[in-house]
């Protein structure tokens, strides 16, 4: 059994990576009096003595070559394992795809944020798809675990295959018509975050799944640029990770009055995906996340089909034409024109 190890040295990381799709689930109590449950590899639950109000889901990992969100919670969930850091919060950790962390790279097989909100149902299983249905277990049965009412989170932290001209963004689910929260803009802009990109339609991410499923208010967020283990900039994710630590170690936690001024939000203008073999786009790997184009311009060609900018300044997030056809290659984002279900 691994406990004595792990209650040593609090390496959960490594040991999530020495097991890559199933860990046998055990439990203890730290010292401090959380009681700490190992459920799967990658995914480990801490529920303090203390009254809780809070239900907070931090994960990573996800894509495996993403390493800075992915060294921010091995030093979290080392700190509490080894009683340097003190919860006042229900906190579970996941990390996602412990597989894809060994290959360094973006997933095995299939791309495990493309099959959440049962989307792995919908082709023969693999260990993706077998993840994710798990995945979505251990994030229902940690909502449903205490009482309604509670505030409900889910940060799921990434880094973006390229540069990008605002360094930090992220992405707001798609809320049905529920209004935004400057709550948690602020809670972002704490984290370093001022720029957010508004979804207008369902998806099948896992900050998605916690959005729409549970009411949870989840976000993907965008922390830097993918780089192999040891080749982050760690000082560029403190803000972050201070954030973090206050949200899962203080009972409450206050932020800067709201300002919109403080932020650049922006509402998708539409997704391109990839349905041919030959797809391309009129730009170079090296164009950044969120450069403008002018109306007219062509961005991509898929097959026979050309796509050229809409509207004046249409700006690129997450061109990829090496993804699996029929996913999404490129959003196209514009400045939010409306702010009143900013609330
Ligand atoms: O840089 C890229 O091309 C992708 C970075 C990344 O993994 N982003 C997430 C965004 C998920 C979302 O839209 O909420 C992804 O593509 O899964
Ligand atoms: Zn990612």
């Amino acid at each position: 059994m691994y406990l004595t190890q792990l209650q040593t040295d609090g390496d959960f990381l490594s040991l999530s990576r020495q097991h890559e799709w199933h860990l046998a689930a055990s439990q203890f109590t730290l010292k401090n009096g959380t009681k700490v449950a190992i459920l799967d590899t990658g995914v480990i639950q801490f529920e303090p003595l203390v009254e809780t109000n809070k239900d907070i889901i931090i994960s990573s990992a996800i894509h495996g070559n993403e390493t800075a969100p992915i060294e921010i919670c091995d030093e979290l969930i080392k700190a509490i394992l080894l009683e340097e850091l003190e919860l006042t919060q229900r906190v579970m950790f996941i990390f996602g795809n412990p597989a894809s962390i060994n290959i360094g790279d973006r997933f095995v097989e299939e791309n495990l944020n493309r099959l959440f909100s049962g989307a792995h149902t919908q082709a023969p299983a693999n260990n993706e798809r077998l993840r994710a249905a798990k995945l979505e277990q251990y994030v229902a049965d940690f909502y449903n675990a205490v009482q309604e009412g509670r505030r409900r989170y889910h940060y799921d932290l990434h880094t973006a295959i390229r540069g990008s001209k605002n360094e930090k963004f992220a992405v707001y689910p798609f809320l049905h018509g529920k209004p935004w929260k400057n709550e948690q803009l602020s809670f972002l802009l704490a984290c370093g975050v001022n720029t957010v990109l508004m979804m207008k339609s369902a998806a099948t991410t896992f900050s998605y799944y916690s959005s729409h499923q549970f009411g949870a208010d989840a976000f993907t967020v965008e922390l830097g640029q993918v780089k192999p283990f040891g080749h982050n900039d760690m000082s560029r994710f403190m803000q972050c990770k201070q954030s973090l630590t206050a949200l899962i170690s203080q009972k409450e936690v206050q932020y800067p009055e709201f300002n919109l001024l403080d932020f650049e939000l922006f509402e998708v203008h539409r997704a391109i995906n990839r349905t041919e073999e030959k797809f391309s786009f009129s730009f170079g790997e090296d164009v950044e996340n969120f450069t403008g184009f002018t109306k007219g311009a062509l961005l991509a060609t898929d097959g026979k089909t050309e796509y050229f900018a809409e509207v004046e300044g249409e700006a690129v997030i997450f061109p990829n034409a090496n993804v699996a056809l029929g996913q999404r290659a490129v959003l196209t984002v514009i400045p939010l024109s409306q702010f009143e279900n900013l609330v």
